[in-house]
């Protein structure tokens, strides 16, 4: 057992208490990304025992740095069976007493999550660990073991077992209980039936080559366990959830654009529903998305559900989207490096993530060189840092890849070759030579190949008495873990200083002085009345139509004051050359 596995064995008892783990999984560098100059960004920092993890998340192109707070970490030397033996195997007891329970894996595309869930010949994962668990369970009982496999896709549900993709209906029966119409359910009695089974229904997966996954999922992938005797029924959702893409990545275009749309937004919806139910809130919008009106029934109530969110190490800004919007299911963000940081930094990321649903889903994508390479220390990226926009063909063939093997017509069994699952300690692990060991660190890179130059940049000029103001903040401990300082930009708030004199500056300085005092001032009256304004006077504004200030005023519920620099703008989705020409105009009006 790991380090890290050593310190979530003791969280497994406390797992069965509570309704929504959040656990994280963290996969190896892949061979084509071990050849590259990325350094890995997350860290375990800190472990209680029998409690949460701290992990922190570091981007090596800037300081940028965040701590996290996990129920329980899997590093890259743990195994899919060690999740399933400290988390996942205590769920399926009471499934045995009628609670149902979910286990999903959740993360951006090529993050791991198939690898986590469906597994491969070798190294099966949470899927075929779970069904050996409760065959094994049900050996000499009168209990019946079925299982349906369905796919959301396009907000769409289409049952994978059976031979034409049929469409399934979600529908309330007159008890006001969910059924699932059309879905079969397939009697199992032995592991060979479930992967005879099981793998068919995985070549009907929707996958496609993207730019980062050559087998990407375009669909959560729902496999459940129901197990009946004569007196209860309880089911187990094993949930390989889509990607969460980044389509200034992916280069989707078309239908991948479409898909990766829905992908996002129905994951969205997955994450307001697990934070209503986390914060107890009346109303859960299970209606938000099929995704969640399908986990209707197993999501919530007395069900109990473990999210694993997957992380790819060398992909910071996809780290941050996952870890925060697993935090906005009320789990996770705890501690960021200094008093004055603990709001923003968790309201930008909820609405970064809140916009690039909200353009996606109007079929937009931003660019975030745009507006960040300008104004966020984030955004400055490298060519190295760029090296995965096209990544070569992994060296790995994925678990998918060899289920998807024909031979001459008829389906290999591929996926898995096994009885009963052991525990996690007879499991074998790879041998040293399949390892992915190479880690490279390297030395960070200079800023001077950014795709801006900021000191060339005119709108860096109007910009530079916001963000040149960097400061070092406080070092903040979060019990007895102590996260690395770290400096963010920040512009200053509230009532404005004219500066009136410069000792020792010629006229000219003074008026220069003046020029961009006054940018500053202009710049901060904009971003207030964004702050306060109520929707006819968002809507008067230059740049801002109906539908934006609607947006504004959501992410006000969110933030009283989402608008605290330039850069902020970014999240509404002004890209810095609209931002420059509202501030022209505006300042042009004045002098109308
Ligand atoms: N723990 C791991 N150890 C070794 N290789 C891994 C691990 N996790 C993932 N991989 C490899 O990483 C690649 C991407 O993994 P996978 O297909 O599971 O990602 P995904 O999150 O399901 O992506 P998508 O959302 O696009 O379907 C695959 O080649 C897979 O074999």
């Amino acid at each position: 057992m790991t380090t890290a596995t050593a310190a979530t064995a003791a969280a497994s008892s406390a797992s069965s208490l509570q309704s929504v783990r959040v656990v994280l999984r963290v996969r190896p560098l892949l061979p084509s990304e071990a050849s590259s100059a990325a350094a890995p960004c997350v860290s375990l920092v800190g472990t209680r025992p029998g409690g949460e993890v701290t992990v922190q998340l570091k981007d090596q192109h800037t300081s940028r740095n965040e701590c996290y707070k996990v129920d329980s970490y899997f590093g890259k030397d743990d195994q899919v069976s060690d999740i399933f033996d400290q988390e996942v195997s205590a769920l399926i007891p009471a499934i045995f007493e009628g609670t149902n329970a979910t286990v999903f894996a959740y993360g951006a595309t090529g993050s791991g999550k198939t690898y986590t869930m469906q597994g491969s010949e070798d190294l099966p994962g949470l899927i075929p660990l779970s069904v050996s668990t409760v065959l094994a369970r049900c050996t000499g009982t009168w209990c019946s073991v079925e299982i349906s496999y369905y796919e959301v896709y396009l907000e769409r549900c289409y049952d994978l077992l059976e031979p034409k993709a049929k469409e399934i209906m979600a529908l309330d029966d007159k008890d006001g209980n969910l059924q699932l119409k059309g879905l079969a359910w397939v009697p199992v009695r032995s592991m060979e039936e479930f992967q005879e089974v099981y793998s068919i229904g995985v070549q009907r997966r929707k996958v496609a080559h993207t730019g980062l996954n050559d087998v990407s999922s375009r669909s959560h992938a729902v496999l459940s366990i129901r197990i009946s005797n004569d007196t209860v029924k309880g089911k187990l959702n094993l949930i390989d959830l889509a990607g969460n893409e980044d389509n200034r990545r992916t280069y989707n275009e078309g239908i991948r654009l479409q898909e990766s749309s829905k992908i996002n937004s129905s994951l969205f919806a997955l994450s307001n529903v697990i934070s209503a139910l986390k914060k107890n809130e009346p109303r859960v919008p299970y209606r938000e998305s099929k995704l969640t009106r399908i986990l209707q029934d197993s999501l919530g109530g007395n069900s109990r559900a473990v999210m694993v969110a997957c992380l790819n190490p060398v992909e910071y800004q996809e780290a941050v989207q996952t870890l925060s919007l697993a935090a906005r299911s009320g789990h996770m963000l705890t501690n960021m490096s200094s008093a004055s940081k603990e709001q923003t930094p968790k309201v930008k990321v909820d609405m970064e993530a809140k916009l690039q649903v909200w353009l996606e889903s109007k079929g937009k994508t931003r660019s975030i060189q745009r507006t960040n390479g300008l104004f966020s220390p984030t955004g400055c990226k490298t060519p190295s840092s760029m090296s995965h926009m096209k990544l070569p063909k992994s060296a790995l063939v994925s678990s998918r890849t060899k289920a998807m093997d024909r031979d001459g017509g008829k389906i290999k069994k591929v996926l898995f070759d096994l009885g009963v699952h052991t525990p996690a300690k007879n499991t074998p692990r790879p041998s040293p030579r399949d390892e992915v060991k190479t880690i490279k660190k390297v030395a960070p890179p200079s800023l001077a190949p950014c795709f801006e130059d900021r000191s060339e940049s005119p709108i860096r000029k109007v910009l530079s008495p916001i963000s040149s103001n960097v400061m070092a903040l406080k070092q903040q401990t979060a019990d007895d873990v102590t996260c690395p300082p770290s400096v963010e930009p920040k512009t200053p708030i509230g009532e404005y200083h004219m500066v009136e004199k410069i000792p020792g500056g010629t006229p000219l300085d003074k008026f220069n002085a003046l020029g961009s005092n006054l940018k500053e001032s202009l710049i901060q009256q904009y971003l207030e009345l964004l702050n306060v304004a109520n929707k006819e006077e968002l809507q008067q504004l230059k740049g801002i139509g109906e539908k934006r200030a609607e947006y504004i005023l959501e992410l006000r519920e969110d933030s009283p004051r989402p608008f605290k620099s330039l850069s902020d703008l970014g999240n509404i989705g002004l890209s810095s050359k609209q931002i420059q020409d509202i501030l022209r105009k505006t300042a042009n009006g004045i002098f109308k």
